[in-house]
């Protein structure tokens, strides 16, 4: 840790799902890790543990592919005691209308540039789910225990960021500076305050997107910048930031061409197949 750094946060984007192999745009649909998304992040918690890495806390979403690539990590960290917080707003962005569909067909019915559009871009939200459809599912028992309705109709990248970042700001950051004073937001989390007194060392395992909403504000990535953002799965991406949780330094568990050549896979899942 350089010696400004004064805390740590590990990310984690989920080992790969079923439906990251199939291509298809999954968002708030709760696909299940595939064979080899189990194996990621088997090797992301061996990494971990390699590396010296250990957690006092972990916080992830309510999809299963997250919490079972958290569960993979604590198993190989010898951490399953380790109170871990789920909560839908560290879920994927909703990806609405795209929900369900491959994204080579969607950029050879669409274009390639109107897929990356719908990917990447800032602020234009994908197609809306509309009532009656199957997909916009209010009802679900992950999300009904709120007093409003959470499941969004869409999501572009700006809608996953404002609801992200209050979670961030609210609860994470308290956590990781364990500060023993602060206003819980009961809407959100009920933290017993024994937790955070050793609560400095987390752990957050989310989704590409969930977690470049998170990344494009601790390295303030212009709107126009993040288009060309992308997360690869299971490789674990370090902050080490400073008193104020100002990042200092990030890096990846990884070297640089590994993670390159992922992250292109990933950039090149929206293209055309040939
Ligand atoms: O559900 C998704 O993200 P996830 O696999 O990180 O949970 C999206 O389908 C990721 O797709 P994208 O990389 O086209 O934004």
């Amino acid at each position: 840790m350089s010696s400004e750094a004064k805390y740590t946060v590990v990310l984690i984007r989920h080992g790969e799902s079923e439906w990251n192999q199939k291509n298809l745009f999954c968002g708030w649909f709760d696909a299940d890790l595939s064979e080899t998304g189990l194996k990621e992040a088997q090797t992301a918690g061996k990494l971990l543990k390699e590396k010296g890495f250990t957690f006092d806390v972990a916080f992830t979403s309510v999809l299963k592919r997250a919490i079972k690539t958290l569960y993979y990590v604590q198993e190989e960290l010898d951490l399953h005691w380790i109170p871990v917080y789920r909560h839908w707003r560290l879920n994927e962005r909703h990806y609405g209308g795209l929900q369900g569909l491959n994204k080579s067909e969607t950029a050879a019915k669409y274009g390639e540039a109107q897929v990356k559009i719908w990917r990447r871009s800032y602020d234009t939200p994908p197609p809306a789910l509309e009532d009656g459809d199957e997909r916009y599912d209010t009802s679900d028992r992950k999300y009904i225990q709120y007093d409003h309705v959470v499941v969004p109709r869409c999501e572009c990248l700006k809608d996953t960021v404002d609801r992200f970042m209050p979670y961030w700001h609210d609860v994470i950051v308290p956590v990781v500076k364990a500060k023993r004073e602060y206003e819980l937001n009961t809407d959100m989390l009920n933290v017993p305050l024994t937790y955070l007194e050793s609560g400095q060392r987390v752990v957050i395992s989310a989704h590409g997107n969930s977690l470049r909403a998170l990344v494009k504000y601790l390295d303030n990535i212009p709107d126009s910048e993040i288009t060309e953002l992308n997360i690869p799965t299971a490789i674990p991406l370090v902050y080490e930031l400073d008193a104020k949780m100002k990042p200092i330094r990030h890096y990846y568990l990884a070297d640089e061409e590994t993670v390159k050549a992922a992250q292109a896979k990933v950039a090149s899942q929206g293209t055309v197949k040939k």
